[in-house]
């Protein structure tokens, strides 16, 4: 696991270091800029042989200032170099100013603008460094203008241009990945800055795995500024996020990767050699009527190939033959229109996955009723783990209240936005503004009272104290094959599966474990994937985990 670092939390961790005497500001711009430059030549090995030109692109605050330090250290290296400025130089921030003059005593800089970006020298290298994570609103029309000139030059050889961002490519927000003017002006469609580098200080920033983060940064690198190590404790395995900082799920460890084998691996039940099918839980899902049975066996075939002891799939009698022809290892039983849950589920039922293909009806918000009423009773030392998925979200979309009342901590909420929309109107996307997905899932779960897993290619998973994570199908896990109808009713399914027995870790991490999981599954199957190759895929990732 790795922190994500606000603007803000990053803004204070830098004041906190300052403060103690350790660094100044300029050591910190100095090792930024420098930050820079290795990771570019390091990325591109042909820079570091020969000296080249670069095009520098300043802004008004301290991002600019690591434009000028990156500056001067390529013109030191032998550089041809052409810094421009956006914003007025008797204003920069001191040490910005302290690097803008540092950089005047060796060349001029010119104003950044469309026109005298055409008329500038082809460079070999592009670097952003306009806005970091002081961007607050949408990016100045002249700036804006200037970015897109750029991809109208009449340079030779344009597209083997390097671009390099410096903290962001400029316009993006880091707290929330939103690109906000495009936002405004074209819809949503990401037309400002594409950048295939982007190097970040110390953590990385939401906004880097968060919406348009992914399609805007190419790659991004953390370059280390002697802030000093992330508090480990905040990340331990096992334990919940921080409460107010986000963590990015991936197998990492203070900084280090780790063995799949340890994490996911060891927090998988069946990683451990003892036991009997009951100590790897019992999960109970739920299927619609006739004909709408196949996301409720969805959800069930991945709970059990995630490992749970014994799975039931519960439907009404009528689709008992229809469900028996397709199930075997899967137990069955059915359930009348009136009949109590108590009659087919016992004390040994450890999780519940409820509501894909139920069904939008007084019957589906009545089993979730039962399902959250239930304790852990005589043979479980704990409360029963409840997903809550697809009808059973939409169930209470005029009365969320309700729901809310009846959820426990050991339930989790995994709506997709459409779903979180109808439970939380004034936290949908739509409504958002600069509140950041991670804020809106932590905002409802608070309310909710139990954990929110808000789903999408950017995947957040929040607790109501404040925990949160991320998990992001970006990069190198690009995940685009899993935007597919049943997708989510796997994920249900891996949930309930993965934290079904006794002995699992709290909610929130096996949930981050399952989305690792369903990713790792639809990368390891690749194009083509639908939804039933999901769970058919689990033993290959287990395999090459080392389970
Ligand atoms: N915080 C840290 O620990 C470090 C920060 N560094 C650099 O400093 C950057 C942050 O510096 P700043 O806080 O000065 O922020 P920025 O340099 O990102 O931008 C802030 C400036 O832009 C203005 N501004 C913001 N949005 C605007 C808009 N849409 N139109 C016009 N003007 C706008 C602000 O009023 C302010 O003057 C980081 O991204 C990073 O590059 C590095 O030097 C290393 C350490
Ligand atoms: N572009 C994408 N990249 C990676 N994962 C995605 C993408 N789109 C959707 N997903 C994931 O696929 C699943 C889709 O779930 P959902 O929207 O509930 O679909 P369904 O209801 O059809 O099962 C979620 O886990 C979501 O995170
Ligand atoms: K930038």
């Amino acid at each position: 696991m790795t922190e994500l670092l606000t603007s803000a939390q990053m803004r204070a961790v830098e004041q906190a270091a300052m403060d103690s005497g350790t660094v100044t500001g300029l050591e910190l711009m100095e090792r930024a800029g420098q930050g820079v430059i290795d990771a570019a030549f390091s990325h591109w090995p042909e820079l570091a042989q020969a000296a080249h030109r670069a095009l520098v692109l300043c802004g008004p605050g301290n991002n600019g200032g690591d434009g000028f330090v990156i500056a001067r250290l390529l013109k030191e290296a032998g550089w041809e170099v052409d810094p421009f400025l956006y914003g007025d130089a008797d204003k920069l921030p001191p040490d910005a100013k302290a690097n803008h003059q540092r950089w005047a005593a060796m060349g001029g800089v010119m104003e950044l603008t469309a026109e005298n970006l055409q008329a500038a020298v082809r460079p070999d290298l592009i670097v952003d460094a306009v806005f970091g994570t002081g961007l607050t609103r949408p990016l100045p029309s002249v700036v804006q203008q200037a970015f897109s000139s750029l991809g109208r030059n009449k340079w030779k050889g344009r597209t083997s241009i390097r671009r390099i961002a410096v903290d962001c490519p400029s316009g993006l927000n880091l707290d929330t990945g939103m690109v906000p003017h495009d936002l405004e002006k074209t819809g949503g469609v990401i037309s400002t800055n594409l950048t295939q580098l982007t190097v970040t200080f110390h953590t990385p920033k939401p906004g880097h795995y968060l919406g348009a983060g992914p399609l805007v940064c190419g790659a991004v690198v953390i370059a280390d500024i002697g802030l000093g190590p992330s508090d480990p404790e905040r990340s331990m395995l096992g334990q919940p996020p921080d409460d107010r900082r986000a963590r990015l799920v991936e197998p990492v460890f203070a900084g280090s990767n780790l063995p799949p084998r340890i994490w996911p691996g060891s927090f998988v039940s069946k990683s451990r050699r003892n036991g009997h099918k009951f100590n790897h839980g019992h999960v109970m899902v739920f299927a619609g009527g006739v004909g709408r049975g196949g996301a409720g066996r969805l959800a069930a075939r991945a709970a059990l190939r995630a490992g749970a002891g014994v799975v039931t799939l519960v439907c009404p009698p009528s689709a008992l033959i229809e469900n028996a022809c397709h199930l075997d290892a899967i137990m069955l039983r059915a359930l009348p229109k009136d009949a109590r849950l108590d009659s087919v589920a016992d004390d040994r039922v450890t999780a519940f996955c409820i509501g894909p293909g139920l069904g939008v009806n007084d019957r589906t918000r009545d089993l979730v009723a039962q399902v959250l009423a239930r304790r852990g009773g005589t043979r479980a030392w704990r409360d029963p783990v409840v997903v809550l998925d697809a009808d059973a979200l939409g169930s209470f979309a005029g009365d969320p209240v309700a729901l809310f009342d009846q959820c426990h901590p050991r339930t989790i909420l995994t709506p997709h936005e459409g779903e979180f929309a109808r439970l939380f109107p004034d936290l949908a996307l739509s409504q958002r503004g600069d509140l950041s997905k991670i804020d809106a899932a932590r905002q409802a779960a608070a309310r909710a009272g139990c954990t929110v897993l808000l789903k999408g290619p950017d995947t957040v998973i929040a607790t109501p104290r404040g925990g949160a994570s991320l998990h992001a199908a970006a990069y190198d896990r690009n995940a685009p094959w899993l935007a597919t109808a049943g997708a989510g009713d796997v994920l249900a399914g891996l949930i309930a599966g993965l934290a079904a027995p006794d002995t699992s870790a709290d909610l929130i991490t096996m949930a981050e474990i399952a989305a690792y999981l369903h990713v790792e599954c639809a990368a390891s199957f690749g194009p083509g994937l639908i939804a039933e190759d999901l769970p058919e895929e689990l033993p290959k990732v287990f395999r090459a985990i080392g389970l």
